[in-house]
């Protein structure tokens, strides 16, 4: 199977299999016992949605490994093959993102990523990156060689909605995750500047998929930053930092972890977090001119 199928194959069973993870949330709002490998609370719904989701991915051709957010270890189709990077594509995923918004009912949903190497890989090893949004209409926006397309899923199908999209120009929105006493000085400095800047407005649901969608949207910048208490932020490479900076760059905008572009992060852990800075390019080199030394 191509790449070109195989990732395909991989938006398909994605797309199809929202459906079930949709359904699923209602009754999985409850935390189960034990974390996640990143040592946070697991709700029954991280769990389902993971579940499906490796059942079904490892199952295609040109699949040759999965991992997720919600699991300690790589899991290969074929046990052989899983950590070596010449088995297939390897997927990684956040199976669940923002679920802490599942109890008030807002925003979260799935983000997919696609590496031809072994995992953990390096974002310029992406060949593919996608998120679906749970919003009022349920949305993936795929970055497939360097172009960006919404679809909305219906019946568990993908329709295209836009194409090739782009970030707008006048960029509009931002959010910016983390306790506001935890932020960095440097970073706080570069907040109140935006903050201060008249043609743009907070835009922050909790959801790093829904705060980015808004950022695709509008035009803007998201970030969930380092802290004074966790030098290296909340969010995972892996799983979030890496197919989100994917997608915003193949999109025409930046990506950095403060220093360079998240893609060119060499990741030492499979759960390794970093920093994350996602929007139009002015934006995020003028963070990285603020927090650049710090
Ligand atoms: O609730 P906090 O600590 O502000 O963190 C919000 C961030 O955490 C996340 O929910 C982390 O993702 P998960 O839900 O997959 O753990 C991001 O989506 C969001 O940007
Ligand atoms: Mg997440
Ligand atoms: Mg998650």
């Amino acid at each position: 199977m191509s790449h070109a199928s195989t990732i395909e194959a991989i938006l398909d069973i994605v797309a199809g299999t929202t459906p079930e993870i949709r359904e699923g949330l209602v009754g999985r709002r409850e935390y189960v016992e034990g974390e996640n490998p990143s040592g946070e609370d697991q709700l029954a719904a991280d769990v389902h949605a993971d579940q499906l989701l490796e059942e079904r991915l490892l199952a295609i051709d040109g699949v040759g490994s999965y991992a997720s957010e919600e699991r300690e270890a790589v899991i290969g189709a074929d046990e052989e093959t899983a950590d070596s990077g010449d088995g297939g594509l390897a997927v990684a995923v956040d199976p669940l993102d923002g679920s802490s918004n599942l109890k008030p009912n807002n925003a979260m949903g799935t983000i997919v990523a696609v590496y031809d190497a072994a995992l953990p890989a390096r974002g310029r090893d992406l060949v593919a990156a996608a998120y679906v949004l749970l919003g009022p209409i349920t949305t993936m926006v795929a970055a497939v060689d360097g172009s960006v397309t919404e679809y909305v899923i219906s019946d568990g199908e993908r329709h295209t909605a836009r194409e090739d999209i782009s970030l707008p120009d006048d960029p509009t929105v931002y959010g910016f995750g983390g306790r506001v006493p935890d932020w960095t000085e440097e970073f706080t400095d570069y907040a109140r500047e935006i903050e201060s800047d008249t043609s743009l407005k907070l835009r922050y649901g909790g959801a790093m998929i829904g705060d980015v969608n808004q950022v695709m949207t509008y035009g803007g910048v998201f970030a969930y930053p380092a802290l004074d208490s966790a030098p290296e932020g909340k969010l995972r490479l892996q799983f979030e930092g890496n197919p989100m900076a994917y997608i915003v760059e193949s999109a025409g905008g930046k990506s950095s972890d403060g220093e360079r572009s998240l893609l060119d992060v060499d990741p030492d852990d499979l759960h390794d977090r970093v920093p994350v800075h996602l929007g139009n390019a002015e934006l995020i080199d003028g963070l990285e001119a603020a927090v650049g030394d710090e």
